[in-house]
């Protein structure tokens, strides 16, 4: 069984005081444009988010194949970390596919692949450049719960400390383009960005 986590907790603060979460791209909620494609390869939706969303994104997401289940942060506004590890304790699958609200260019065929690569480990995480996208990567649930539980106990919060925690496969840019393009990773936070994007769907 693939889960899927919908990370949407964040504040949107450089798209404005509107949540980009449910913000429409070219007619569609932002997240549904998510949910719509990380649907196509899971058997179960996460949404991550703050209590005072839930209505707003339960709206742009009905009628979905999913009835999503909802994971809020006890605490909000801890990061996209915590955020991660709040929606992964909400999963029944054994690994779940990790993806941000922000992403509505998620390709499904390579969340596919990124379930196929952490087979037998404990993450698998897209480095197409110098960054790792801990926000579009595949977890074994339970493991990337207890090592985010781990680095904020640290007092880490930068997303990408609980994987050096883990079995962690890196998905390298070679391999990543063989299987997508970079579109997959794309994320929106501006107006600006929104429409620009708006055109291409
Ligand atoms: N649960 C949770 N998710 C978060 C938090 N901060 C960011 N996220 C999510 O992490 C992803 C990437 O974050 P950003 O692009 O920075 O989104 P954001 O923080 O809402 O936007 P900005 O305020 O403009 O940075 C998005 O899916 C956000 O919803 C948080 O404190 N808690
Ligand atoms: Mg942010």
């Amino acid at each position: 069984m693939r889960a899927g986590v919908i990370v949407a907790g964040g504040r949107s603060t450089r798209f404005g005081d509107s949540d980009k979460a449910v913000a429409e791209l070219s007619g569609t909620p932002m997240i549904r444009r998510v949910a719509d494609r990380l649907g196509q390869v899971v058997d179960e939706l996460v949404v991550n988010c703050r209590d005072d969303q839930v209505d707003a994104i339960d709206a742009a997401l009905s009628g979905h194949a999913f009835d999503p289940a909802f994971a809020l942060d006890e605490d909000p506004d801890q990061g996209p970390m915590a955020g991660i590890a709040t929606g992964l304790g909400a999963v029944e699958g054994e690994y779940a596919a990790v993806v941000a609200c922000d992403m509505p260019f998620v390709d499904p065929a390579f969340i596919s692949y990124l379930f196929e690569r952490a087979a037998s480990h404990e993450a698998a995480v897209p480095r197409p450049d110098e960054w790792f996208q801990t926000t579009q990567a595949v977890y074994h649930a339970d493991a990337m719960r207890a090592a985010c539980r781990r680095a904020l106990e640290r007092g880490e919060h930068k997303v990408v400390e609980p994987i050096f925690d883990l079995d962690y496969v890196v998905v390298e840019r070679e391999d990543v383009l063989e299987h997508t393009s970079l579109e997959t990773f794309e994320n929106l936070n501006t107006r600006e960005e929104f429409e620009a994007a708006a055109e291409r769907f």
